[in-house]
């Protein structure tokens, strides 16, 4: 038995999993805390989602109704991004920074030009930097917590804490390690000249954790920490890795010709590709997979967590919520939202904040500004697409996944305004289910006759024909419209238009919207 665990942004899941005989076991999850504060603060604290993890892990034991002596291997999933900075005993010396923080815009701003621009970063990272990423959370904690910083001894990401936790080892690998700003993404190693700059009296070679292959054991678990969780000895972390590059594998995506679409929190498109891909500018980051490859995604920092606001602020429970949306039609009347509660990363607005325009007396109703804010988060996922150009526009199929994918009405939604088949798998829990994957390909690999990647998620990545959304002509061409309506709001309040292109070694793609 295999176990998988996400640690998202507003819980951690847990999946168990039989790979000999393809079958689920067992689920459970818990929340975490968002500790929110002014000026786009967004912090947990790591201890959380500890805690989370061990009461998740004894929920799907309890419904996988199997004696935790049977697990082999552990693998784990985290939010990118969030800045773990630990003393010399392993405690953090300030809560965890995550992704969704925007509060070192100024400080992202200013490392970009402190690279060379845009162009300057992508020549030694392969992306560039945005806020979201961990190189501005250290740099923001050098300037303002200046006790903190100095008690660093070392820095992790989500994923890579939690494997520290399990295990005692501080390592990290290719997919997660994408994300931090101070690792180049093609040659898959840290960037000790980038860290230095961000980071001056810190030494890269003594607080980055040492790289691992994403086949390779994190470590295995301690002996306090197997029995605390009733586990037998010696049992194996995996790497893990980011969410998305484990949601990419809990969706079989570790080829090229799909897409897996996320809405978590975040939203988030990726294509698996083989090689690198360069976007001249930073709305596709050319992240890695935690797998082999390469990962290019686009992520939008306003879709479960636009939604959220407007159905709490109505009252509404997702069933409701979900019948409000299907109440209004294409278009919401007329009224168009630009979800960017958080501020945004794609478009890159970090200080923005969300609009709700074309509002009359006529179509200001529950159910139109519930269908907006789902249009408009959407659409952010269409923009991001576009920008992934042809890796996305030749996918066949879409495989949707995160908590939102569970309502019936944003599925067809989204296939009707990406314009492809859409299709959940029947875990929703994919970066879970990848991660549990990831350590059943792991420990096959550390006995040294495992089965390959591509075996595994043939055996467990199932889909969920029910679930099944097929673009509608008719609602595709009205869902033109109102997107140009959308794009033209960006454009008069932000200036933001579409133009990005992307290469690899072999090709040029220019992305090109309406
Ligand atoms: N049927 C649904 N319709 C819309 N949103 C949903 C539905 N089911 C769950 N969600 C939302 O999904 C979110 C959780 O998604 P998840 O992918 O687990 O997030 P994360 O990994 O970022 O923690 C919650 O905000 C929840 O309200
Ligand atoms: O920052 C990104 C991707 O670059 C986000 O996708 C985070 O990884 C958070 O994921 P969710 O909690 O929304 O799953």
């Amino acid at each position: 038995m295999y176990v998988g665990a996400d640690c998202g942004t507003q819980s951690t899941k847990v999946v168990v999993v039989d790979p000999e005989h393809g079958r689920i076991l067992g689920e459970g999850s818990r929340p975490h805390e968002l500790i929110e504060g002014a000026n786009g603060r967004r912090e947990q604290d790591p201890e959380a989602w500890m805690h989370a993890f061990v009461e998740a892990l004894g929920e799907a034991i309890g419904q996988a109704g199997i004696d935790p002596r049977a697990i082999r291997a552990i693998g784990i999933s985290g939010q990118q991004h969030g800045l773990v900075a630990l003393d010399r005993d392993g405690q953090p010396v300030h809560p965890a920074k995550l992704w969704c923080d925007t509060e070192t815009a100024r400080h992202n701003s200013q490392l970009v030009e402190q690279l060379g621009g845009e162009e300057g970063c992508i020549e030694r990272l392969g992306l560039v930097l945005q806020t979201g990423y961990t190189a501005s959370k250290l740099a923001w904690l050098r300037e303002i917590h200046p006790d903190a910083y100095r008690r660093i001894d070392s820095i992790l990401l989500p994923h890579d804490y939690l494997n520290f936790r399990l295990t005692g080892e501080k390592v990290a690998e290719a997919g997660d390690a994408s994300g931090t700003g101070y690792f180049d993404t093609r040659t898959r190693r840290w960037r000790e000249d980038v860290f230095n700059v961000i980071a001056p009296e810190l030494d890269p070679a003594r607080v980055l954790p040492r790289l691992i292959h994403s086949r390779e054991l994190a470590g295995t678990v301690t002996p306090d920490m197997a029995a605390r969780l009733g586990l037998a000895d010696n049992v194996i972390v995996a790497s893990g890795g980011g969410d998305n590059m484990m949601g990419a594998i809990g969706t079989g995506n570790i080829q090229p010709g799909l897409v897996t679409v996320s809405l978590g929190t975040s939203g988030t498109v990726y294509a698996y590709s083989t090689e690198p891909v360069i976007s001249d500018g930073a709305m596709v980051a050319n992240f890695c997979a935690s797998s082999d490859g390469w990962l290019p995604l686009a992520c939008t920092m306003n879709v479960t967590s636009a939604t959220t606001l407007v159905r709490q602020l109505f009252g509404l429970n997702l069933t409701d919520f979900g019948d409000r949306v299907a109440q209004a039609p294409i278009g919401s009347k007329g009224v168009t939202v630009l979800p960017f509660f958080n501020g945004e990363r794609v478009p890159m607005l970090p200080h923005a904040t969300a609009s709700f325009i074309g509002l009359d007396n006529l179509n200001t109703t529950q159910a139109n500004l519930c269908r907006a804010v789902v249009e408009g988060a959407t659409f952010g996922l269409r923009y991001g697409l576009e920008h992934l150009g042809d890796l996305a526009q030749g996918a066949s199929q879409i495989r949707l996944i995160g908590g939102g994918a569970r309502s019936p009405v944003w599925r067809q939604i989204v296939a009707d305004v990406l314009g492809a088949d859409v299709i959940c798998p029947r875990i929703n829990e994919a970066a879970a289910l990848g991660a549990a994957i990831q350590a059943a390909w792991c420990h096959g690999q550390v006995a040294g006759h495992g089965p390959s990647l591509e075996h595994l998620c043939d055996r467990l990545v199932s889909l969920d024909d029910s679930t099944l959304a097929r673009p509608d002509t008719q609602n595709r061409e009205a869902y033109e419209t109102v997107y140009r309506r959308y794009r033209a709001a960006l454009e008069e309040r932000y200036g933001v238009t579409l133009q990005t292109t992307l290469r690899t070694p072999h090709t040029a793609i220019t992305g090109g919207g309406p």
